[in-house]
């Protein structure tokens, strides 16, 4: 089940639970059903007999795959309709996942929208089946160029709730780099489709041009025809090479990585993001925390390419980093070079738990620790160390908050057994980085007290 699904209830002949994609409360729907679970069965959307229309308007559908595709569930809703329903997600998610009392979460402030609602994405990746065992053996020991397109061949996402690929030519979600450039890529596939043994993922990832805005030469393995200018004249390329260099402007900070390693997928918001951070950092609900106890020390877990180590890096006088990637690390330390912080920051590879051993310099009442782990959370050990490490504040940043909610829960719920201080959760809100999905990233502030 995903969780942008809808429950609905047959009523007759007796109650039963169906579970269907996009469709949306009070509404009345015709579906088909696929596949029954003991508790409940699973169906295709057929038709909307009766709208909810305070919510739907089909007329803010951009994308002709919407409806169809996996990729996006929430296009029909108005943007302030999405980021309500990513708030009671979050909400939804400390109800039932953190087993902590009501009066232990505050309320969950309004979801952070996303400056670009279409566009946004910097980083898609299509893909195509093997093609089929009857048409390999007729295009062995030829070399022709296949035009047009085979009915087999579909290059695109996957169709909703099938693992069937679907044929999109567009993404209205994904930069316009990453558009232009997907066309020419399609044609290339199709008109070689002959060599292809097995199918493949494609990756394209936009970056800006090297030396951008001041030059306009691409990157090695760009696709140099698909050069974009953006309003502020940076010169976006599209990278498809998994080995190679993207580089991304978050603010004023620059940032390289490799192409088929972790970064966050949406520019636009970063800024955002990463402000809010530092500013629940130093700022507390009672005010500005004072000069004598403000944070000097950061250490930033699961720390990818140095997104947050390094945007917050001007703040403290010491970071540490850590990440299970050995190229991230080799990104952030590099990246902590091109913006002139080396001097303050380190990056060891290394399972996030290890940080804890590398920082007892580190004073705990001036040190914030950001952990930004993978949708499966965080895990015993890193939590055991973290309540051992004892810092006066975390930032838990997550693009799965069921799993936020069940580390955070136990955090707290560890904490209690404490004598004298304890963690509280000071605030919680969701960000909008993917809109017109169902994702929503979540930012949980603790507190020592
Ligand atoms: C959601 S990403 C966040 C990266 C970074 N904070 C950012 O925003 O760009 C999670 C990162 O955790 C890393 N990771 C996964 N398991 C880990 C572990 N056990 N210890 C340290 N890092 C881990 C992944 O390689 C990935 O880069």
């Amino acid at each position: 089940m995903m969780k942008s699904d809808a429950l609905a209830i047959i009523t007759s002949p007796k109650p039963w639970v169906v579970v269907t994609p996009l469709a949306l409360p009070g509404e009345t729907i015709r579906a088909r059903v696929y596949r029954h679970a003991r508790l409940y069965s699973y169906a295709d959307l057929l038709e909307v007999t009766q709208p909810n229309t305070d919510w739907r308007d089909m007329s803010l559908v951009q994308c002709k795959y919407f409806g169809k595709c996996a990729g996006c569930q929430y296009q029909m809703l108005s943007y302030e309709k999405q980021l309500e329903l990513k708030r009671d997600v979050v909400l939804r998610a400390y109800q039932y996942f953190s087993e902590l009392p009501e009066t232990s979460v505050p309320p969950i402030l309004p979801t952070i929208a996303s400056p670009l609602q279409y566009g946004y994405r910097t980083k898609i990746t299509p893909h195509f089946e093997a093609p089929p065992k009857k048409f390999q053996k007729e295009a062995r020991g030829k070399s022709k160029e296949i035009t047009p397109k085979p009915d087999w061949l579909n290059i695109g996402f996957n169709q909703i709730g099938t693992r069937h690929v679907m044929d999109i030519e567009e993404c209205p979600i994904a930069t316009p780099v990453l558009n232009k450039t997907l066309g020419p890529l399609r044609e290339g596939i199709i008109s070689n489709i002959t060599k292809y043994r097995k199918g493949v993922s494609l990756l394209l990832r936009d970056s800006l041009a090297e030396g951008s805005p001041a030059s306009t030469a691409a990157p090695p393995n760009a696709i140099p025809s698909d050069q974009v200018a953006d309003g502020a004249s940076e010169v976006h390329v599209c990278v498809t090479d998994h080995k190679a260099t993207v580089r991304e402007r978050v603010g004023d900070k620059l940032f390289e990585y490799t192409a088929g390693s972790f970064f966050q997928n949406n520019n636009s918001v970063l800024v955002p993001l990463t402000s809010y951070v530092r500013d629940a950092i130093f700022e507390r609900p009672s005010g500005r925390i004072p000069d004598e106890v403000r944070p000097t020390h950061l250490v930033d877990a699961y720390c990818g390419s140095g997104l947050f180590a390094i945007t917050l890096a001007p703040h403290f006088t010491r970071v540490a980093g850590i990440e299970l990637s050995t190229e991230s690390i080799r990104c952030a330390t590099r990246n902590a070079e091109l913006n002139g912080l080396e001097d303050r920051c380190t990056f060891l590879a290394g399972d996030a738990a290890n940080i804890f051993a590398t920082v007892q310099d580190f004073p705990r009442e001036r040190t914030v620790l950001i952990i930004d782990p993978p949708r499966k959370g965080t895990d015993e050990r890193f939590i055991e160390q973290l309540l051992t490490f004892g810092c006066e504040t975390v930032v838990y940043v997550s693009c799965n908050v069921h799993t936020q909610a069940r580390d955070v829960g136990q955090i707290l719920r560890k904490s209690e057994e404490w004598e004298g201080r304890k963690y509280v959760l000071e605030s919680l809100r969701g960000f909008d980085l993917f809109p017109q999905t169902a994702h929503v990233e979540s930012v949980a502030v603790l507190r020592l007290i």
